[in-house]
């Protein structure tokens, strides 16, 4: 006789993924622009008044915004351990992601008034692609996640063809080169020193001034 109380199993629907390379590169393309669009979008409703906090489901969602489609976490996270090619540095396990993000936001919603905007969007570089807290991603979510704080810091949706992230998709070195000083700083330390994020920050403050540079050509009508 079957047991009326158990068959009521959950059936989760799975998260459809695209398995072509074109279809991967198309949909990539189209939701790098989603993201843009989505932290544009956060970035007017706080200068409208809303007030910010950065919360855990904002980096939830700016990165199931970067691989909805590619990734069946997208939107979530991992669930276990990950690796990060060519790096030293391991991410926590996936059992301890939930509570490092919400420390990374309390960081940034207690020190809002204390810090810089380039030392919070610089410390949110570093710490999100330190947790690394996706199945995939991770860079993608890290930079707008930082481009989007620095942003409602500073007050403006700031002008300039080449973006702060487009700036590191197009030279990755420095950008490597300043999370690994900071993974190296944290590991002698264990703690969030005032200077953790110092090589960060002088790459952040450098591609700001190049991207306010491009506007300043632009007005003097460069193309
Ligand atoms: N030493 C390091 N410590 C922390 N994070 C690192 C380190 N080296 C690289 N990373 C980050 O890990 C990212 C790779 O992770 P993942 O593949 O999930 O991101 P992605 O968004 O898919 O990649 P991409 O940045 O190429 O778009 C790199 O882009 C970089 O942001």
């Amino acid at each position: 006789m079957v047991d009326e109380q158990r068959v009521r199993h959950s059936e989760a629907e799975e998260a459809a993924v695209v398995d072509s390379d074109l279809e991967r590169a198309t949909r990539e393309a189209a939701n790098s622009l989603l993201q843009a669009e989505r932290v544009r979008n956060c970035v007017l409703d706080a200068l409208d008044g809303q007030p910010f906090k950065l919360r855990p489901s904002r980096i939830l969602d700016l990165n199931r915004v970067a691989i909805d489609g590619l990734d069946a976490y997208a939107g979530n996270f991992r669930p276990a351990g990950i690796k990060i090619g060519e790096s030293k540095h391991i991410p926590p396990e996936g059992h301890l992601v939930p509570e490092f993000v919400e420390e990374l936001c309390d960081y940034v919603n207690e020190n809002w008034e204390k810090r810089t905007a380039i030392h919070l969007a610089s410390f949110v570089m570093w710490r999100l692609n330190w947790i690394h807290p996706f199945t995939d991603g991770n860079g993608r979510t890290s930079r707008a996640t930082s481009y989007l704080v620095l942003c409602v810091k500073l007050g403006m949706l700031l002008p300039g063809s080449q973006s702060i992230p487009e700036q590191i998709v197009a030279n990755r070195r420095p950008y490597y080169n300043a999370l690994e000083g900071a993974d190296r700083r944290h590991e002698a330390l264990g703690s969030f020193p005032e200077n953790i994020v110092e090589k960060m920050e002088e790459l952040m403050s450098g591609m700001l001034a190049e991207q306010l540079r491009n506007t300043h050509q632009h007005a003097n009508g460069a193309r």
